[in-house]
């Protein structure tokens, strides 16, 4: 049978392909649990399929949230469900349907930038995706590390229930604090839906997922998810708890969260994947080097415009500044663009002024959420420094991102 390739927008028939794509691609059944997951937040206009003569060979896809960046809350294409058949892998599919995707967000004009989380490093710098924000991962020799002792009066108390019945102070604490954390992704009640989602083939022989919530005198500050794998040794209890999220207020939620999470009877380990790379724990534990940090890359960004994603930030110290930028993919962002700004706002201009620095889009991406620095980059090699005028403290931020969820 002779192959018929096309890339065509998604239509909803194509969902239970699309799902077992998914399947074939990521090792792992998308059925039941998960496949209502995935149908919660499918955006089926803003899905693309590779169909090769009536099968679904490829897909790309973009979720509408928004994100958190420095000094803004702004829309972002959340690029995910990325996959081709390993029928057809290396023969340039994922390169035309991300072309197009990008090529469609720009037109669109909805969004100034995407994120993604990569599967692989290597995969998505050529396509203009810098990494721009990274994330510690925990084990923790919970036994081997104390916190500070509690308050003598605690301002509020812990009460654990089934995740979805705590919905909604969750969801308060989330949003009190998601204008101020960049990285965070907007969660609407499907992407709620899909945080929570606790599909059996996730556990891994762990438990359900467990939440509590920490309530004060005015309401919730915070809230902790978690599983425990169970495990007995020659030692006797030797259980792993596994943290998903922990969200807290202030400092006594957040003390009293994780005292509550460090103690967990028959527990001897507790593993993060989502760990903050300014994660407080690091500073309040009597052996840090106990909670067994590890680095790990997080979220991607695209800069789609250029001048649009530029102006929609805010800058840590005033800037005014000449960026050379080259874009292979989205020519329109390939020139000079005059950033003139501060922590008040910013405008950003085509100019034909001398540059300050030159870059490709894939640096910008890198140095949007403040993650990762310019001059690290320049030492690098990667972006070029041609004046004085450095904005590399400009472009950090009094937070390092600290995305919460891959979705
Ligand atoms: C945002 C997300 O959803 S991340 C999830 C991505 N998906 C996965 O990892 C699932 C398993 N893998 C796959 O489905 C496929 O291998 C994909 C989607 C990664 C790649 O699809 P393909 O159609 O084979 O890629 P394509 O042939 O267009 O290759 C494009 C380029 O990326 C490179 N590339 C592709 N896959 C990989 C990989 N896994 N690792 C490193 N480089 C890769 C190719 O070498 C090629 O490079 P070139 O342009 O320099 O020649």
């Amino acid at each position: 049978m002779k192959e018929e390739i096309v890339l065509r927008p998604s239509n909803a028939e194509d969902f239970p392909a699309i799902c077992r794509l998914y399947g074939t691609v990521f090792h792992e059944d998308v059925s039941g649990t998960l496949k209502e997951m995935e149908a919660g937040v499918f955006e089926v206009d803003r899905s693309l399929v590779t169909d090769d003569a009536g099968l679904v060979v490829g897909h790309i896809q973009a979720f509408t949230r928004d994100l958190t960046v420095p000094g803004a809350v702004i829309p972002a294409a959340h690029v995910s469900g990325v996959g081709v058949l390993p029928t057809h892998r290396r023969r340039g599919l994922l390169n035309r349907m991300m072309h197009r995707q990008l090529r469609e967000l720009a037109e669109a004009g909805r969004e100034s930038i995407a994120v993604l989380w990569a599967s692989e490093t290597s995969i998505y710098p050529r396509y203009g995706y810098g990494a721009a924000a990274n994330r510690l991962v925990f084990n923790i020799m919970s036994r081997e590390v104390r916190l500070p002792a509690p308050p003598a009066e605690p301002s509020g108390r812990l009460r654990m229930a089934e995740p979805g019945t705590l919905l909604p102070e969750m969801t308060k604490v989330y949003e009190q604090l998601r204008a101020d954390r960049i990285g965070w992704s907007s969660r609407n009640d499907q992407w709620w839906g899909f945080v929570l989602g606790d599909p059996e083939s996730h556990r891994d022989g762990a438990t359900k997922r467990y939440a509590v919530v920490h309530e004060g005198p005015d309401g919730p500050t915070g809230y902790a998810l978690w599983r425990v794998k169970d495990d007995w040794n020659s030692h006797g209890p030797n259980a792993e708890v596994q943290v998903r999220e922990v969200v807290a207020a202030d400092p006594e939620t957040y003390q009293t969260l994780w005292r509550f999470l460090l103690g967990i009877d028959l527990s001897r380990s507790v593993t993060v994947r989502l760990g903050s790379v300014e994660e407080p724990l690091l500073h309040l534990v009597d052996e840090p080097r106990r909670l067994g940090a590890g680095f790990a890359d997080a979220l991607w960004l695209r800069l789609i415009d250029v001048p649009a994603a530029l102006a929609a930030r805010r800058y840590a110290t005033d800037v005014d500044v000449v960026i050379e930028v080259t874009d292979p993919i989205l020519e329109q962002n390939t020139g000079r663009w005059r950033l003139t700004g501060g922590p008040g706002g910013a405008t950003c201009t085509a100019t034909t002024d001398p540059a300050d620095l030159s870059c490709s889009v894939t640096d910008l991406g890198a140095v949007y959420l403040g993650g990762t620095s310019l001059a690290a980059l320049a030492a690098a090699g990667r972006v070029r420094q041609l004046t004085a005028n450095d904005p590399t403290i400009a472009f950090r931020w009094h937070r390092l991102p600290s995305p919460t969820e891959v979705y």
